[in-house]
């Protein structure tokens, strides 16, 4: 797992890996530029593109001329430097660099306060104007130089994190931001770079190494993780021989109303993709033959009219409850049968998740270690709504000790909230995924895996990758807008066997 650090925290890995590695903080800034400057070459390879670099006077804007520097090395000649001196403090590493810069021939410019901008006829600009030492929201001359840049239109590469973009918290509204349409980040992804407020503010990023020193970071036991692709290959478990259906559990997913028989089939069979041993579907008698028509492997136990069904709990390894399950008096029920019946943790999705918001009283029998899969309206309303995700987040390590569940929060990242306080955010999943049917998919998979004999934190974090590995390796290649479901679904097994490879 990725550890992703808070800026405080930043700067703390910063500060022992100069101490320890050890390494001058000029070197490690040299060290950081010049893995920027290998990405932006990548990204633009035209050497005669002009190219003006907004400097701070921090460690940001010292980098900001770190690679102006660079650039020129690598011949890129119409390079030119704004200085914003907006401060009269500057830091060693920025004087040392600008020292250096003034041995170049690149034309350095400053800006002073309450002074106009100067004019701008460069179409593609580097913003080191601050970077993770951002303390406030902006204002005065950076706020409105941030606004100026951002009024001109041009293409923006922001070092670190875009100037006024604060790295993690809550993210002020109205706050002056600066506009990227790529960020090209030191060792990780900014914590709020996951979160959908960054939208506005960042086309794509970027995470470029810059040997911050890994056994420290990974010492400070993080509560906040990104979820790799090596972390799946390990956790994964090929199938051996001798193994039978058996082995590999029984799923119940009790689910679907006439009318919402769909989500029933998807996340059913979705449950059967991933691999559980044996699947039964809880279903409205009228959606029988759908479900046999749509994938005889599931088996059924069929609701009649307003009548419980009777479940033989010990039979299932694992239950999922909840996708088009309908909110009336028999849901209820059925819920409250379920929940009072069966001890092993559960996946509580949709109408039971709106069944939890309504019934309160229903959470004091929750199995624990059962795991909840709102998306942002679903979470709302069982916790209070959230001005934003950063608070969502909070509220969210609080109720998963609280009820000590799992809570899994939809997300183009999705996050994985332990009882213990972890954060897991998942890597994968693209916008074709954004389609009715989905999470349905997705709390099949997750039920399969406990079936499977995953604990629940594993079966939330593999559950979560391979539905949103499945969805990339069928939307990416081709660029395709829309994908289905089903077709998530479906592709699973192949998903899976690549992992295992
Ligand atoms: N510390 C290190 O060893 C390294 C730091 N690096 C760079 O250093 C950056 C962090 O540098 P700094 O900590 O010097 O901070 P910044 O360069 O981000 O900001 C400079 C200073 O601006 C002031 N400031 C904060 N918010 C402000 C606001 N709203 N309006 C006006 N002034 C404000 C603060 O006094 C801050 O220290 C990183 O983003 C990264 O680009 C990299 O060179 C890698 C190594
Ligand atoms: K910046």
């Amino acid at each position: 797992m990725l550890p992703l650090l808070i800026a405080p925290q930043i700067r703390e890995a910063d500060a022992y890996t100069i101490a320890h590695e050890p390494i001058a903080s000029i070197d490690l800034m040299e060290r950081a530029s010049k893995a920027f400057v290998g990405w932006f070459i990548n990204h633009f390879p035209d050497k005669d593109q002009a190219i003006s670099v907004y400097c701070g006077t921090g460690n940001n804007g010292g980098d900001g001329l770190a690679i102006a520097r660079m650039l020129d090395d690598h011949q890129y000649k119409k390079i030119n430097v704004k200085v914003a001196r907006f401060s009269d403090k500057s830091t060693p590493d920025f004087n040392t660099n600008l020292e250096r810069l003034k041995k170049t021939s690149i034309s350095i410019s400053e800006i002073h306060p309450g002074s106009g901008f100067p004019i701008e006829d460069c179409p593609l600009i580097i913003d080191a104007l601050l970077g993770t030492g951002l303390n406030k929201p902006l204002e005065g001359d950076y706020k409105r130089l941030v606004d100026h840049l951002n009024s001109l239109d041009k293409t923006i590469v922001a070092v670190d994190v875009p100037t006024g973009f604060f790295a993690d918290g809550e993210i002020p509204h109205g706050a002056g931001i600066l506009k990227a349409d790529l960020v090209i980040t030191f060792q990780q992804p900014k914590i709020n770079f996951l979160l959908p407020e960054s939208g506005p503010y960042i086309k794509c990023w970027e995470a470029v190494n810059i040997g911050i020193d890994e056994h420290f970071v990974q010492s400070l036991h993080l509560p906040y993780l990104a979820v790799e692709e090596k972390d799946i290959r390990k956790m994964l478990k090929p199938r051996h021989r001798f193994s039978n259906k058996g082995t590999y559990g029984h799923t119940l997913i009790v689910a679907g109303q006439p009318e919402t028989m769909g989500a029933a089939l998807l996340s059913a069979s979705a449950c059967v993709y991933a691999g559980s041993g044996l699947t039964t579907a809880c279903i409205p008698q009228s959606g029988l033959t759908a479900l046999n028509a749509y994938m005889p492997e599931i088996m059924a136990i069929v609701r009649h009219d307003m009548q419980l069904p009777t479940i033989e709990w010990a039979k299932f390894s694992a239950i999922g409850i909840g996708p088009g399950l309908g909110k009336d008096e028999l849901a209820v029920e059925l819920i409250t049968d379920v929940f009072t019946n069966y001890k092993k943790p559960l996946v509580i999705d949709a109408d039971a998740l709106n069944l939890l918001t309504i019934h309160r009283e229903l959470w004091r029998s929750v199995p624990e270690n059962s795991i909840l899969t709102p998306h942002m309206k679903e979470f709302d309303r069982l916790f209070g709504d959230h001005g934003n995700w950063w608070q969502r987040i909070q509220t969210g390590i609080q109720k998963a000790r609280e009820y000590a569940v799992f809570i899994l929060l939809k997300n183009d990242y999705t996050i994985v909230i332990s009882p213990a306080g972890k954060v897991y955010f998942n890597t994968t999943s693209n916008p074709a995924m954004a389609v009715g049917g989905m999470g349905d998919v997705l709390t099949g998979i997750i039920s399969a895996l406990l079936a499977q004999h995953y604990t629940p934190e594993e079966a939330c974090i593999l559950g979560a990758y391979l539905h949103g590995k499945a969805g990339d390796e069928l939307a990416l290649p081709n660029k395709i807008n829309v994908i289905l479901p089903s077709q998530v679904a479906a592709r699973v097994p192949l998903t899976m066997a690549k992992l295992l490879a």
